[in-house]
């Protein structure tokens, strides 16, 4: 059955010591941030999607960064286990939400490691992104648990950017939107739109045309509207200053059988 419902969590007071790979670390308004993650809240709800709080996890500063929790693929959830240790305490709480809403739980087991921004479904296409985060045992364990679904996992090699999802996402149509530098191997995508800015590379979709896109990627936003999109640009400065994305603090579920 479809189903509107998108998992989010609540920034820790800790935000401002989240990790850092790639960019240097500026100074976070935590009070701004708590802003803006309600505001982007807040447009999942005006788009029909109906948020539900995993518990927050205030001990990790990354914790807001709920979708490198947990892979979702129709009612099945695969816990990550993520690759940055300080992130491992994050993954208790979305069990408990992902089992209450009556989906079926699978876990990524030591040695494996795996980000949920390292996945990124087109229909019953899943890229992997082996990098950083995400290693070969990870990616060969989410094959185990969702090829036997109908899945086709596709891994791709990730080291220019924090995770795959961190250079590339998808329209609804399977258009992958990013930008050739960010990534190792553009050629194993099919059909592929280069966005003029960073952050255009990541849209959420809210369901039909209409795409969530962060505010710094006005260019971007520009294009897709003339495109045919309806494009709903969110400020997410201060989560975008830890190598956040629009992407990443949610995760939609969107074919619950309960
Ligand atoms: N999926 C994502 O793009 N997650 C962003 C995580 C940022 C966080 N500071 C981290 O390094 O883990």
């Amino acid at each position: 059955m479809p189903s509107k419902k998108a998992l989010v969590r609540r920034p820790s007071p800790r935000l401002a010591e989240g990790l850092l790979t790639h960019i240097e670390r500026e100074k976070v308004d935590v009070d701004l941030a708590v802003e803006q993650w309600e505001a982007y809240t807040e447009a999942l709800r005006t788009h029909g999607w109906e948020t539900i709080e995993v518990d927050p996890a205030d001990d990790c500063p990354d914790s807001v960064f709920v979708e490198d929790t947990v892979v979702m693929y129709r009612n099945v959830a695969l816990i990550a286990r993520p690759g940055a240790e300080s992130r491992r305490g994050e993954t208790e709480g979305v069990e408990e939400a992902v089992a209450s809403l009556g989906c079926s739980v699978n876990w990524i087991w030591e040695p494996g490691t795996l980000d949920g921004g390292d996945v990124l479904k087109v229909g019953d296409t899943i890229y992997v992104g082996r990098g950083g985060r995400t290693n070969a045992a990870g990616v060969q364990q989410l094959r185990a648990v969702f090829e036997p679904l109908g899945a086709r996992v596709v891994a791709v090699p990730v080291s220019k950017v924090l995770h795959l999802k961190s250079a590339i996402t998808a329209l609804p149509d399977g258009t992958i939107l990013g930008r050739i530098p960010q990534l190792d191997a553009p050629s194993l995508f099919p059909r592929f739109l280069p966005v003029p800015e960073e952050s255009g590379a990541h849209v959420v979709l809210l369901g039909g045309d209409k795409l969530l896109i962060a505010a710094s990627a006005p260019k971007t936003a520009e294009l897709l509207a003339d495109l045919g999109h309806e494009t709903v640009p969110v400020d997410i400065s201060e989560f975008e200053k830890l190598e956040g994305c629009v992407t990443c603090l949610s995760v939609r579920l969107r074919e619950l059988y309960v």
